[in-house]
């Protein structure tokens, strides 16, 4: 994968965001069903599912081919996942869902990238206050699992405790990420992980790769970068 430098966009306002995200995923997504008929997407959770509100409204929800997409949830709070037998343990949660991934994948489809994880042709990525993305958080192990696919986290430092995530190898093989961040709690972490000088170890939001990553910024997302100092 040939990593370029992301774009950074910052918006006035949360509400400009949303606008500029819904443009950017149906522009992509015309434009991925077009080369390759089908768009795979995927979600995480938190505040970004608001911020992508704009694309079940006029004109999205009539020119967006919907039939054609693929949704899939980077990281899900146990409880909230109706289809899955929610008794079971959030490990075997996770193996289900690597396990479905690995189906698609033999069927063709999803791709597999040359990194040996599945390619996804969008990625779209929360970031919380303390620079964790998904259910990688910093001081936890499941950061550094360079094997899974699909992991899983029973001591999330935020709640809920039991959680499955992507691993980094599989967000990390993505054709085409966007990370979304409206909030002033953020502000640090944006902050840290867009400065030229690196931390070690890493905010977890900081080690997001693509070949094509861009930042979506309201103000107060942004405003602790050196550009609003
Ligand atoms: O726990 C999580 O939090 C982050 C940030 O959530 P937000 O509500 O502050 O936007 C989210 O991006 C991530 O998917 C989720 O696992």
């Amino acid at each position: 994968m040939s990593q370029k430098n992301p774009n950074v966009l910052i918006f006035s306002t949360e509400e400009d965001v949303a606008e500029s995200l819904a443009l950017y995923v149906s522009q992509l997504s015309a434009k991925t069903i077009e080369e390759k008929g089908s768009f795979s997407v995927v979600l995480s959770g938190g505040t970004l599912i608001q911020t992508i509100r704009k694309l079940t409204l006029s004109p999205y929800k009539e020119t967006v081919n919907w039939s054609k997409w693929l949704i899939f949830w980077v990281s899900i709070p146990k409880d909230h996942v109706y289809p899955i037998n929610y008794t079971s343990s959030a490990e075997a949660v996770a193996k289900d869902y690597e396990a479905r991934l690995r189906n698609l994948v033999a069927e063709k489809v999803l791709p597999l990238s040359s990194t040996g994880f599945p390619k996804f042709d969008l990625m779209l990525l929360g970031v919380g206050h303390n620079g964790h993305v998904a259910s990688l958080f910093p001081n936890r192990p499941q950061r550094y699992d360079l094997k899974d696919w699909v992991t899983y986290i029973t001591d999330s430092p935020k709640l809920p405790p039991a959680r499955i995530t992507f691993t980094f190898p599989v967000i990390n093989s993505s054709a085409n990420t966007a990370m979304v961040v409206t909030d002033k709690a953020e502000a640090d972490a944006i902050s840290i992980a867009l400065s030229p000088v690196k931390i070690l170890p890493p905010l977890p939001c900081a080690e997001v790769k693509a070949e094509s990553l861009t930042w979506f910024l309201d103000k107060d997302a942004a405003s602790k970068l050196p550009i609003n100092a």
